[in-house]
């Protein structure tokens, strides 16, 4: 893909507000235009008014043989002349000043790129909370209904979208969503005044749907709604006689595409973001301890930590970051923050469908908020935070996912082979509460963890013998409401020899000066 340059608008919410801006001026801009058409109608009114006037003086003489010659030169001039001027100045055209897009950095229109980014995520965002498209439309999210609503052209657009890729079932969900929301008269959008869409459209629109899904009979019930709601089409209704001599011969038309499967499983998506599946889960109860033990400092004051798996060890530190420390580091990237990237099979940095964020790396030493940070995670860890990557500040925008993965970089068997360095710990610190969707999840632990802010996410990659531990593989599940802010830290393993040393049992697991030792 080599669209890296393009700003991404739906992968983050920190270009929302030039979008806002943008249509703002362009609304403005707009108004401005009506203004000097509202003018040129008011002349030309104004000159009609006058016309009539004189010419009712004109005929005020009781006939036209008895004209004056004043009179009968004025009206020749008038026609002669006055008539060409109006000829011009009705014909020169009332100019829509040019907002300059593409000279300004913050002034870039979404492109069709941009939709595709939004409706792939409302599409990925159904198929894993599993929800329906009418329901959407009204407002209504996973069990939680809203005060917005979506417009019959927006239902559309996502049907169109669905259509392109043959996802004839979907398609059709959102066509029948767009008929109720007409059906509704809910909010106005202004194309409407333009081009509708009309319920004719829309049953033309559905026909074809069900033509895709080969539902011929259906597709001829749309055809015959599409007829009703509008004033005789011949195209609509040769679509539909095609269509009903193409059934009576038993050849219906040329062969459709196969609809893709539509299985989360295809997406890497994992079935329980939304956290309320039954499942095997090691620790059925809560279990939270202070931890005084990895740190001096922390006899004064302990981490409440949360544990979530004692194997592989996933703990969840409260408290890691302050409300300030949080929108310090959030302002503090919102003008380098950039579409994330991963790494493709050709070892190339690339952005990509399976992660649709936008995220920058700050050193700890960016500002005082990741100095806190430092400090915090190495005494709540116990481990040597030397030995690590920079802090990834990360936000997800529309329908946000990190699609399912390990942290690890290193197979195995290279893992202590040319001084290669591999992730051995993960530690992601949320920076704001998501309304509604955004956990991290780990399909094989059955855990769900929804963002809060200030907590921090930690777990080990690897195990006590260096080799991965396959059931940390982690999903940053799509945001439904909201956007989601996180700060990523990935810990060395070269450099904690000795806080995490290499041992071959869990008995031994009580020489460990990192923080596992706390569930001894
Ligand atoms: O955002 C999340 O919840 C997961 C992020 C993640 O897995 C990563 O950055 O490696
Ligand atoms: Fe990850």
């Amino acid at each position: 893909e080599n669209n890296d340059t393009q700003p991404r608008f739906a992968r983050s919410v920190v270009n929302m507000d030039d979008l806002l801006n943008l249509e703002d001026d362009l609304v403005t801009n707009l108004e401005g235009f009506a203004q000097k058409l509202s003018q040129k109608a008011r002349t030309v009114r104004w000159g009609i008014q006058l016309m009539r006037e004189q010419l009712e003086r004109i005929k005020e003489d009781k006939s036209l043989e008895f004209l004056d010659s004043f009179k009968s030169y004025s009206l020749i001039r008038h026609m002669q002349a006055d008539w060409l001027m109006w000829k011009q100045y009705l014909e020169q055209p009332v100019i829509l000043d040019q907002l300059n897009y593409n000279g300004s950095e913050n002034l870039k229109m979404p492109l069709e790129l941009d939709l595709l980014d939004a409706a792939e995520a409302i599409r990925r965002m159904q198929a894993t909370y599993g929800l329906l498209s009418n329901d959407i439309a009204k407002g209504l999210l996973d069990g939680v209904q809203y005060n917005s609503t979506l417009a019959p052209i927006d239902c559309l657009a996502m049907g169109h979208h669905l259509m392109n890729q043959s996802r004839w079932t979907m398609a059709e969900q959102w066509i029948l969503a767009a008929i109720e929301a007409q059906e509704r008269k809910g909010p106005r959008t202004e194309m409407m005044l333009l081009s509708g869409p009309s319920k004719s459209e829309l049953y033309r629109t559905l026909a074809k749907v069900r033509i895709g899904k080969r539902n011929a009979e259906g597709a001829l019930k749309a055809y015959r709604a599409a007829l009703k709601h509008s004033p005789p089409d011949p195209e609509i209704f040769q679509e539909y006689q095609h269509l009903k001599w193409g059934v009576l011969t038993s050849s219906a038309g040329e062969p459709i595409a196969e609809e893709p499967n539509d299985d989360i499983e295809e997406m890497e998506l994992p079935p329980c973001c939304s956290g309320r599946c039954e499942g095997p889960r090691k620790l059925k109860r809560l279990y939270c301890v202070y931890n005084c033990a990895t740190a001096a400092f922390l006899r004064l004051a302990p981490i409440k930590t949360e544990i979530l798996s004692i194997d592989p060890f996933v703990v969840l530190l409260h408290d890691m970051v302050s409300p300030k420390e949080a929108a310090l580091i959030r302002s503090s990237s919102k003008s380098t923050i950039f579409p994330s990237e991963t790494v493709n099979a050709a070892n190339d940095f690339v952005v990509s469908k399976f992660r649709t964020s936008k995220s920058v790396w700050l050193d700890r030493d960016a500002n005082e908020a990741t100095v806190k940070l430092t400090q915090r995670l190495a005494d709540a860890t116990g481990l040597d935070v030397k030995h690590s990557e920079h802090f990834q500040v990360i936000n997800y925008g529309i329908g946000g996912v990190f699609e399912s993965h390990f942290d690890t970089t290193l197979e195995d068997t290279n893992r202590f082979v040319g001084g290669f360095i591999d992730r051995i710990a993960t530690t992601l610190f949320y920076l704001n509460d998501v309304p509604q969707g955004g956990a991290t999840h780990f399909p094989g632990l059955n855990i769900t963890v929804f963002p809060r802010l200030g907590a921090a996410l930690f777990w080990y990659n690897l195990d006590t013998q260096g080799m991965l531990q396959v059931r940390t593989m982690h999903t940053g599940c799509p945001v439904i409401v909201g956007s989601k802010w996180v700060v990523s830290k990935w810990i060395d393993d070269k450099g904690q020899e000795f806080r995490r040393p290499c041992i071959r049992s869990r008995s031994d697991s009580k020489y460990l000066p990192s923080i596992e030792r706390i569930i001894l």
